[in-house]
């Protein structure tokens, strides 16, 4: 059982059944928020606690040190602090860790030599600490050797003078390790060229169990790495450099040599190499591979391109990672969009600053579209503004002028988290052909298309206004041809009692609506009512869902019923180095 509990004044455990309830819990994160009320009372019924995460900055540890008092089997640690040192942690794990499995310390903030004794310790995840002055104990911790470390992850400060101790542990667990990523928190490593080729020797020379390696190496030694590293199967590679590298004859020498179960290879952008140089790799890709390749290369010329679509055609490459800034124009992967509909007042632009904030709390990149050249202000600036096309006086000027699709076409290429937000104006999905070249638009290039109708809740309530609302709905959802979906917007508005009443509406019986409407209208309107009716079972898709926006859990309902219909997430890929090291780049503020 996994807890996360939130900040709370409660002592949770004086609950009714809190006993049952908590007292099973195996699992336990807190993020951000350190309630020692909370932790104190856990601690009296909770004892069974394998995997606890400790994520918070602040200073007072009383709950937590009480809570890791009453354990007595911790299988997993992880904790994550800008604090330097925390003593009463500290205390609390002595004699406690030597059943861990997995540690992860980011930054180090801890004496190590409490984990001295941890003869279990499968998994490893440190970052240097710039504010924790390397001591004895660090250094006895590094020369500790774990008989069953296989996962290894480490974390510098980009010129370390850690570096040689690190590199002396993983030459000790080079029997063991099979997964190891040495990065850097900040952009660029710079470790001494020496201590780099010393470590390049050792890796090479110690570590052909790998299966895959993050990290750096020195140039002389690339091909090294792929030739007595053969089992190795995910290789990225980091530059020890600001400048750019030709790695023209190491790229060719690489493609004799490559361990046959590649599946990814990560090229850093600081490293260059001709077309010619690419197409000799990737023939030798093509003839010794067995699976498909996954190449990030961070590069994408136009000679390049071509090469590598000749190749990706093929199936050598099944995926071409690229950098933030630009992409290969050819690369299918998914991107998402919401087009946010609905009538004058609806809420459209409250519902998509509501979602950029929401989307912003959980990590979540989403981009701000504007459709609305007399649009004035917004609570988030949008990243494509058709305001930068056209103004409103050009379109007083010549009423004919409609969203120009090369314009659409640059600017949507600059995206690479592309999940965009477009608040629709109702002229342009009812009146002119516009949204649906827009939506055709969007398909070619790849986009996965939700229309989000947004209609008042208060006036669903009267079934005329229902009716009326569904059509336009409708007829929306018929125009554009895309998934779609109905939300009832301004539900805290709604008194209780209408609410209930309202519940009807998600799902609604129209046959039962007709026969309501019916009883309050003149008879000569009853066989409209029939053909609306027989209209809405037709297409059988009328359906709503509720939304507060003062209700996180209600926001979180309506989006993960969106991406549900355009699949978001189905492909995400996992994450990689590079974002890891962009999450830590608040430490530098240390
Ligand atoms: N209480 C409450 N007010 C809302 C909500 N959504 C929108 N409003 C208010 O309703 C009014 C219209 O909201 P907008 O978001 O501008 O509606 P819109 O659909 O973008 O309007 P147009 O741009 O004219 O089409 C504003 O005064 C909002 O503050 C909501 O969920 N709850």
């Amino acid at each position: 059982m996994k807890f996360s509990p939130k900040n709370s004044i409660y002592d949770l455990t004086k609950l009714p059944g809190a006993n049952n309830f908590f007292g099973n819990i195996t699992s336990l994160s807190t993020y951000k928020i350190l309630d020692s009320i909370i932790l104190e009372g856990l601690a009296k019924i909770c004892h069974s606690i394998k995997d606890i995460y400790i994520n918070c900055d602040e200073t007072n540890y009383e709950g937590w040190s009480t809570l890791l008092n009453s354990q007595s089997n911790l299988l997993h640690l992880k904790i994550r602090t800008k604090n330097t040192n925390i003593p009463l942690i500290k205390n609390a794990l002595m004699n406690k860790v030597n059943t861990l499995i997995s540690l992860s310390l980011i930054p180090i903030c801890l004496s190590m030599n409490i984990f001295i004794n941890c003869p279990n310790l499968h998994e490893l995840e440190i970052m240097e600490n710039p504010n924790f002055v390397p001591n004895n104990e660090l250094y006895q911790f590094l020369s500790v050797i774990f008989p069953n470390l296989e996962f290894l992850s480490i974390k510098l400060l980009n010129s370390s003078i850690l570096f040689p101790y690190f590199s002396t542990f993983i030459q000790n667990h080079s029997k063991t390790l099979k997964y190891l990523s040495v990065t850097c928190f900040q952009k660029h490593l710079l470790i001494k060229p020496d201590y780099l080729l010393t470590y390049s020797t050792m890796l090479i020379e110690f570590c052909s169990n790998l299966l895959e390696y993050i990290g750096p190496i020195s140039i002389k030694h690339i091909s090294s790495l792929f030739d007595q590293c053969s089992n190795l199967y995910r290789i990225s590679l980091l530059s020890n450099d600001h400048y750019n590298i030709s790695i023209c004859s190491e790229l060719e020498e690489i493609g004799n040599l490559l361990p046959k179960n590649l599946v990814k290879l990560k090229i850093p952008s600081e490293y260059k190499f001709t077309a010619n140089s690419l197409e000799r790799f990737l023939q030798c890709c093509e003839d010794k591979l067995v699976k498909e390749l996954e190449l990030d290369i961070s590069r994408y010329s136009l000679d390049l391109q071509i090469i590598l679509e000749k190749y990706r055609m093929k199936g050598v490459l099944n995926k071409i990672w690229t950098n933030s800034s630009q992409q290969l124009s050819y690369y299918k992967r998914s991107r998402y969009v919401q087009l946010v509909m609905g009538p004058a007042g609806s809420g459209k632009s409250t519902y998509c600053a509501t979602l950029m904030t929401h989307c912003q709390n959980i990590g979540r990149t989403v981009h701000l579209m504007n459709l609305d050249p007399a649009a004035e202000k917004f609570e988030y600036d949008p990243s494509i503004d058709i305001r930068d096309l056209i103004t409103l006086e050009d379109v007083m000027d010549e009423l004919q002028y409609g969203p120009n699709g090369d314009w659409l076409e640059d600017e949507l290429g600059e995206y690479e988290n592309d999940y965009l937000i477009i608040d629709c104006q109702i002229e342009l999905y009812t009146h002119f052909p516009i949204m649906r070249r827009i939506c055709e638009c969007l398909q070619r290039l790849n986009f996965r298309i939700c229309g989000v109708y947004l209609l008042e809740s208060q006036f669903i309530v009267d079934k005329a206004k229902y009716f009326a609302g569904v059509l336009s709905a409708t007829s929306a959802m018929i125009s554009l041809e895309i998934p779609h979906i109905n939300v009832l917007s301004k539900m805290d508005l709604l008194e209780p009692i209408k609410k209930k009443e309202l519940k009807r509406y998600y799902d609604p019986d129209p046959t039962l609506l007709e026969e309501e409407a019916n009883a309050s209208m003149n008879s000569k309107f009853h066989n409209l009512n029939r053909a609306i009716v027989q209209l809405i079972e037709d297409y059988n898709m009328v359906s709503f869902i509720p939304l507060n926006i003062n209700n996180e859990d209600s926001i979180t309902a309506v989006l993960s019923h969106i991406d549900n219909a355009i699949q978001y997430g189905e492909d995400q890929e996992p994450k990689e180095p590079k974002d890891e090291i962009e999450d830590f780049e608040d430490f530098e503020g240390y």
